[in-house]
């Protein structure tokens, strides 16, 4: 199975590197000429990924039209330029491995349904969990969800991704797969604050367990299952970016708490931070179905700039509720 990349950024150099062992040819499509340069030139990814030397057998291109000659596309953009990218490689039925975590502005579609919506004759898979880019490329040990609804076409692709040290666990549950990756970036700037302005890890552990039963109502209202959401796109991930600073959405959040603002944040950035963009369109879906998400709501309220005491304030005066309803 021939697999490309498209996304040069650090998880699609860290999926192409997966995808090269046992010195498989990877081709894998890249924005920057700067970034197929440097990896075609030196085996590195020098701006998204410094410091680690890639397999010679990933081979790098600005040109999408050179992939369609592989049997299976990741697709690493940032879920906001997913469209775009998709529907610049023209029409295809090469299956598409969705590896972005979030959903898109505007239309509020998971990155799965603007796939399908681009490229209608493509099957769909969704591969997400706790999964820091640098520590895939370097080999340790990592386990992910591998969701997809046709059988043949998710052993297929477990069969070629999973290695030693790269455990696949499949799935049926897309949605769920795809939620689990969406609402945990939102999360974990909420727990970046509580770092960055110094609320303490009981306020952390709080977050990380509502911040669950919140991932949980919204994905359950949308067909996703309970066991998906407990598994490793969901709390899995909820737990590694709610704790790290490798994180950076929790590094967004910990600037946050800091009393900085997220237009400097964000405006200092080259690298994504999903969750500043997924968490309004988040909460605006959540209010169309009636469903509450307060940490998400207080999340797009820091973004927008209202101070952190108000926020908190907001939400610990909240009723007292039952924990389970
Ligand atoms: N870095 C990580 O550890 C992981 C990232 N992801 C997800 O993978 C996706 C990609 O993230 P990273 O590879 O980390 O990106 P990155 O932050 O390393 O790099 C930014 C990426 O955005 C791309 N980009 C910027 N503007 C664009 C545009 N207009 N059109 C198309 N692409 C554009 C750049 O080419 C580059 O590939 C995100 O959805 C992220 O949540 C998932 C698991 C792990
Ligand atoms: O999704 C990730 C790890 O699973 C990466 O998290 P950040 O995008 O917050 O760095």
């Amino acid at each position: 199975m021939r697999i490309a990349v498209i996304g040069g950024g650090a998880w699609g150099t860290a999926l192409a590197q997966v995808a090269a062992r046992g010195d498989a040819p990877v081709l894998l499509w890249a924005r920057e000429p700067d970034v197929v340069e440097s990896i075609n030139a030196t085996h590195e990814n020098s701006l998204f990924l410094p410091g680690t030397p890639l397999s010679p057998e990933i081979r790098a291109t600005s040109d999408l039209g050179e992939l369609r000659g592989a049997d299976a596309l990741l697709v690493v953009a940032p879920a906001q330029h997913v469209r775009s990218v998709l529907s610049q490689l023209g029409p295809t039925s090469i299956p598409l491995v969705l590896c972005a975590k979030g959903i898109e502005a505007g239309s509020k579609l998971l990155v799965g349904e603007v796939a399908h919506q681009v490229q209608p004759d493509a099957l769909i898979a969704v591969l997400s969990g706790p999964t820091f880019a640098h520590e895939v490329a370097r080999g340790l040990p990592t386990a992910v969800t591998l969701a997809c609804e046709d059988d043949a076409l998710r052993a297929r692709l477990a069969d070629r991704l999973a290695g030693p040290a790269f455990r696949t666990y499949g799935s049926t549950d897309v949605i769920g797969a795809e939620i689990g990756g969406a609402v945990k970036n939102v999360l974990a700037i909420a727990c970046g604050v509580v770092e960055g302005a110094g609320l303490g890890l009981n306020a952390r552990a709080a977050l990380i367990a509502r911040g669950f039963a919140e991932m949980t109502r919204f994905g359950l209202a949308r067909g996703a299952r309970a066991e998906t959401l407990g598994g490793l796109s969901g709390l899995g991930d909820l737990v590694l970016t709610c704790s790290s600073t490798n994180s950076r959405n929790f590094s967004l959040g910990m600037g946050l708490g800091q009393g900085k603002s997220a237009r400097d944040l964000l405006s200092d950035r080259r690298t994504v931070a999903e969750g500043a963009f997924t968490a309004p369109v988040l909460a605006e879906a959540a209010a169309d179905s009636g469903i509450e998400m307060p940490v998400t709501q207080a999340v797009c309220a820091l973004l927008d700039g209202t101070p952190i005491a108000a926020v908190v304030e907001a939400l610990l005066s909240r009723p007292l509720r039952e924990e389970v309803q």
